[in-house]
């Protein structure tokens, strides 16, 4: 691309040297710099991208973007200073890449809870009906069914834009993305241009980045501004009308409201719920009729899940009976509220819950079918919110009958520290501390008796422990085999 035109939206102060004539690609990491690229220096939590302008120069970039300006700088490389290299990054990714988010209709995401589920059962939906999907979150990156490893909820605004012109030339027309916080305020969404904002649900976490509730609210309701003003463009947004914060988000935007709940009026209520073992059965009451409906998923929190997705699907035009036809045979991601089938007596659920409000929805869903003890083992990452630890240990307690407190991604931190936090909220002695979480699960296995649960909350679908600097491979399914097999059921009496 010619190297003026890129620029052409960016506010510079002033260029050190010339433009070349053309520019090959963009980077903000120094380790993937092609030749004749840009490269953008960001200054980050962890190192300042200003330091490795040399790097860059040596593999090839020929413009090199600064906040900063460089003591010394090369002949033959154009600089560009800026106010803001984060800012440009994102009006660079989207000029480079022809601003792909205008191509698709994107559903964008966001809430504490519930982001990985909704999108990935509105993708799923949208695959069976015939479309061709892109999705974008926690567990992967999936474009029209080919996989990408995924390092953030919501990627950088460069990986973000790459993202989308990949699924513009895979043919996608419909991409269904996670929003979270940090993406919205660090400036990864810049430009990307939603069609559906969905809201699930505003409750405790990330305060160690965000500092106050206040704040992470407004973080979130930026999804909504980001669905603009502009009433030439059919959008809507899909809020939770039992959260008090939807109230909020409806002020920030002025796309169309559509709205799901179940205590109070909504467009898509849901009535009369039954709980069972594997699946939920509620009435959907709506403006137009009301159905029955079967889902295969377990708690009341997913069936706010799925009001959510009936309104994306409604909204995109899916007939309704196509709609309700899907979800009866639609599962939930890997890792939420999975039951593990493991052969044995002791069952065993494999969750994601790393908050107090989904530990206490979870366990209040398990305890709906469940007659006998519920173990959970209840962990929290290192150096994150740590003002929420005591929280979900206060409530793992109120609502197991056992908890074993532990590690999840402890990076930095002691695992000592992580435990004493979380035990410092239990309002009983049922519990124990064991900060390796191998030995944890071990542990629970041990002591579970015939029909009693283990819930292993928090890693969900990730295969490893983030320890130190280390990413040590961690599989929760072959540590609860192993510990059935090392502590058989036949030397537990069972509860009665
Ligand atoms: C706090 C935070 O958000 N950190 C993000 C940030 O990392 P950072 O600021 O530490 O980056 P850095 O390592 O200091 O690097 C600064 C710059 O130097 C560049 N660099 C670095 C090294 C090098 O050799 N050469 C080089 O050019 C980097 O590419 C970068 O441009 O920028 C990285 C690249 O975009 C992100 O991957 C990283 O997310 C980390 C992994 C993270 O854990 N983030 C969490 C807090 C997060 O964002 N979570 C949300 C989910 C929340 C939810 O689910 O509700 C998410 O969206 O993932
Ligand atoms: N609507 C909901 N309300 C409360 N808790 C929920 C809800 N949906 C899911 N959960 C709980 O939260 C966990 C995480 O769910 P999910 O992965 O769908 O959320 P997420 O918003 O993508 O989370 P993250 O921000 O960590 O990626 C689930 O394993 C379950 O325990
Ligand atoms: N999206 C969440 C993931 C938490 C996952 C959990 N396993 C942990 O590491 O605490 C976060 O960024 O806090
Ligand atoms: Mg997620």
């Amino acid at each position: 691309m010619k190297t003026i035109a890129l620029f052409s939206n960016v506010s510079v102060i002033k260029v050190y040297g010339e433009y070349p004539l053309a520019v090959s690609n963009i980077f903000t990491d120094s380790r993937q710099v092609t030749p004749d690229s840009v490269f953008v220096c960001i200054k980050g939590y962890t190192v300042d991208g200003h330091h490795y302008i040399s790097s860059a120069i040596e593999k090839g970039a020929s413009v090199i973007v600064v906040q900063d300006i460089p003591d010394q700088m090369y002949e033959d490389v154009c600089y560009v200073h800026v106010r803001d290299t984060e800012r440009a990054a994102g009006h660079l990714a989207n000029k480079f890449f022809d601003y792909p988010s205008t191509k698709l209709r994107i559903v964008g995401v966001t809430g504490t809870n519930g982001k990985t589920t909704v999108s990935s059962v509105i993708n799923s939906v949208l695959r069976r009906e015939g479309y061709k999907t892109g999705l974008s979150g926690t567990i992967e990156i999936d474009i029209d069914g080919e996989k990408f490893e995924s390092k953030n909820t919501t990627s950088d605004v460069l990986t973000m834009q790459r993202m989308l012109k990949d699924m513009v030339e895979a043919g996608v027309t419909d991409v269904v993305m996670e929003v979270s916080s940090h993406g919205l305020v660090l400036g990864r969404l810049a430009g990307v241009d939603f069609q559906n904002g969905v809201f699930t649900n505003l409750t405790q976490d990330h305060l160690d980045f965000h500092g106050t509730m206040e704040h992470y609210k407004y973080a979130k309701g930026l999804l909504f501004a980001h669905l603009g003003q502009d009433l030439r463009k059919d959008k809507a947004a899909i809020v939770n009308a039992d959260d008090e914060v939807s109230k909020d988000y409806i002020t920030m935007t002025s796309a169309r409201i559509i709205s799901y709940g179940i205590k109070n009026e909504a467009d898509f209520r849901a009535e009369n719920i039954r709980f069972h073992e594997s699946k939920t059965s509620f009435t959907l009451k709506t403006n137009f009729g009301e159905y029955d409906l079967d889902i295969p998923f377990i708690g009341e929190f997913n069936v706010y899940n799925i009001l959510s997705v009936i309104c994306v699907l409604w909204d995109k035009g899916m007939p309704f009976e196509r709609i309700l036809m899907h979800l009866k045979e639609t599962p939930p991601p890997s890792g939420r509220m999975e039951i593990f089938q493991t052969g044995d007596k002791r069952n065993v659920i494999i969750d994601y819950a790393h908050t107090e409000d989904a530990i206490g929805k979870v366990l209040d869903s398990i305890r709906m079918f469940s007659t006998k003890k519920i173990i959970s083992i209840i962990g929290t990452g290192g150096g994150r919110d740590k003002d929420k630890r005591p929280k979900m240990g206060r409530i793992a307690t109120e609502k197991s009958d056992y908890c074993i407190f532990t590690t999840d991604n402890p990076l930095d931190e002691p695992g000592k520290e992580i435990v004493d936090m979380l035990a410092a909220g239990a309002i009983d002695d049922q519990f124990e501390c064991i900060p390796d979480r191998e030995e944890a699960i071990t542990r629970a296995v041990e002591i579970a008796k015939e029909g009693d649960v283990v819930l292993i909350a928090g890693k969900g679908h990730e295969n490893y422990q983030l320890i130190g600097k280390e990413v040590v491979p961690f599989d929760e399914k072959e540590i609860t085999l192993r510990a059935i097999r090392d502590y058989p059921l036949t030397e537990n009496i069972p509860t009665t």
